[in-house]
This record gives structure tokens, sequence and C-alpha cells, in this order.
């Protein structure tokens, strides 16, 4: 059985975060690890408060992982703090994982920041290029590209200006920002167009977390990059189709749509 590690924040209600990240590995058949970095109390409506993990349990839980069970593949998502990314950073020079998909999550899709203004430079600088993919969202590339996109061929021009100081293939979400929802990737030669039905819903909250995961599960089993975002954008795409509607505000998606469908409840 592949086995994936995720290193990333909690989210109580279940929908982003550590618990949907697990979710995905278990509906793609890998067998998922945690690293909490930061406890979030938050909603499908709102972000309420988090704390962060200190440095010293994390790298730890790392340790823990790496010596007994080594992941072939590690997700990256919410590391909120300059200190957090310092000590992820360490962990991940320290057990030299050969796949690593970054979620550079700064962001709820309530607005809440979910990352320190002044961690982003150390996300560029130490976390980027230690990725094998990133899979920043609109606002995340307009922040770390230091551009505006309004449209698909920004979304180019950003996912080609990241992997220039990066040299990681990096794929923008078009999510619902732009108009089609059409995800762009850059592998360092050729762009990439994954365009997937327009789902009218609200229930996207671990929209973002729930694509990288999928992205992760596809490489464990070593499908090329282009099938394994190929392979999870129609995941993404029948999760949020089959949302089952929870909660106050952005619902989480159905995980495990494809594996309960005929199921009678
Ligand atoms: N309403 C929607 N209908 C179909 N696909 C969507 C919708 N919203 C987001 N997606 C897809 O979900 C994935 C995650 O994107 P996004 O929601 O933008 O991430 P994030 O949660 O990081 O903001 C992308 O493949 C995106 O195209
Ligand atoms: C603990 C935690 N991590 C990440 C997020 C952001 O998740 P994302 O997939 O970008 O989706 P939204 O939550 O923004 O809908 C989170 N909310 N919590």
């Amino acid at each position: 059985m592949k086995k994936a590690l995720t290193i990333a924040g909690s989210d109580c209600t279940g929908g982003a975060g550590i618990q949907a990240d697990l979710k995905t590995f278990s509906a793609h058949g890998i067998f998922g690890m945690s690293v909490i970095t930061s406890v979030v109390a938050e909603n499908t409506a709102r972000v309420i408060s988090y704390e962060n993990i200190s440095s010293n349990v994390i790298k730890q839980q790392v340790d823990a992982v790496f010596e007994d069970i080594i992941p072939d593949v590690v997700k990256i998502g919410m590391l909120s703090s300059i200190e957090t990314m310092t000590a992820v950073k360490e962990s991940l020079q320290k057990w030299a994982p050969t796949l690593v998909v970054l979620d550079p999550v700064m962001f709820a899709k309530n607005g809440n920041s979910l990352m320190a203004s002044d961690a982003i430079d150390t996300l560029i600088s130490e976390i980027l290029p230690l990725s094998t993919l990133i899979t920043p969202n609109i606002s995340e590339a307009e922040k770390i590209a230091e551009m505006k996109i309004t449209n698909v061929n920004d979304m180019k021009c950003a996912a080609k200006k990241i992997y220039q100081f990066t040299e990681v293939p990096t794929i923008i979400k078009g999510g619902y920002r732009i108009i089609k929802v059409t995800d762009i990737l850059f592998d360092g030669n050729n762009f990439y167009e994954f365009s997937g039905e327009n789902i009218d819903t609200k229930n996207t909250h671990g929209t973002g977390c729930t694509f990288s995961s999928a992205i992760a599960s596809n490489l464990a089993v070593e499908k090329p990059l282009e099938d394994a975002v190929r392979d999870a954008k129609n995941y993404v795409t029948t999760a949020i189709k089959h949302a089952p509607s929870l909660g106050k505000g952005n619902g989480p998606t159905h995980h495990f749509y494809e594996l309960y469908k005929n199921r009678i409840f």
C-alpha cells in the first residue's frame, strides 16, 4: 500500500486541512498519516481562532513518521508562521522526501487569514524551492508572483514566473475566481489547461486541500504529473458536485462519493 503524509492544520469541522487530506488519501486507497502544524477553530462560515503547534512538536511528529513509515509523498498545507515554516523546512531537509506537493494556504474561503503576513517571504524563499509541485489559488499566486491575475493568460504568466524563481512546476487553480473553472499547469516546458464543469454551489470548503491531496495521491502511485492533475481535477469536481450540503456557510465536499454512490443508507 502506498503511503502519504500531510503536514497541515486541523479543521475541526472536517472539510479542509488535515481532515480533508486524510479523507482524500483514503478515497484513493492510500495510507494517510498526518503532522499537525496548527489547530484551527473554524467552521463552514468562519475562522474563530488558531493556535500553532510548537516547532519541537512539529519536528518530532515528522521524525516519528519518517523513522517508522516512510511516506511515498508529502503534502503540505497550512504553515502559518515563520517558526512553523522553519521547523518544516528543517524536517524536509533532514528526511529529503522525493515528492512534495505544496498548497501555499494563505486564506480560508471566507476571507480569514491562515498565514501571518510577515511569513510570505519565508514561504517563497525557504519552502517553495523544496517542493516538487506548487498549487496556489489565484490570490495566493498573485502574492507569490507579485502580479494581478484576471484571466487565463495572466495565470500562465504567473505560473511561469513562479517556475522561473523556484524551478518547481506550478498549477494555478482558477476555482470560482475566473469565469471558467480552468486550472493552469506549467511544468518548465509546457502549459497544460485543465477545465472542468463549473458547478454553481457554495459547497466548496476545502476544495484546495482536496485537490492537492488528490494530486499527491496520484503521484504516490506513480502517475505522470499531467495524468495526476487531470484525475485529481475529476475527483474534486465529483466531490463538489455531490457535496452533502452541510453547515451554514461554504459546505464541505463529498470525498467518498464514488465509493458509496450505489449504497442505500
Ligand atoms: N464551483 C466550482 N466548480 C467546479 N470546480 C471548482 C469550483 N470551485 C473550485 N473548483 C475547483 O476546485 C479546485 C480547487 O480550487 P480552489 O477552490 O480555487 O482552491 P482553494 O480552496 O485553494 O481556493 C480547482 O481544481 C478548482 O478549479
Ligand atoms: C486547517 C485549514 N487548512 C487549510 C484551509 C484552507 O482550505 P482550502 O482548501 O483552501 O479551502 P477553504 O477552507 O478556503 O474553503 C482551511 N480552511 N483550514
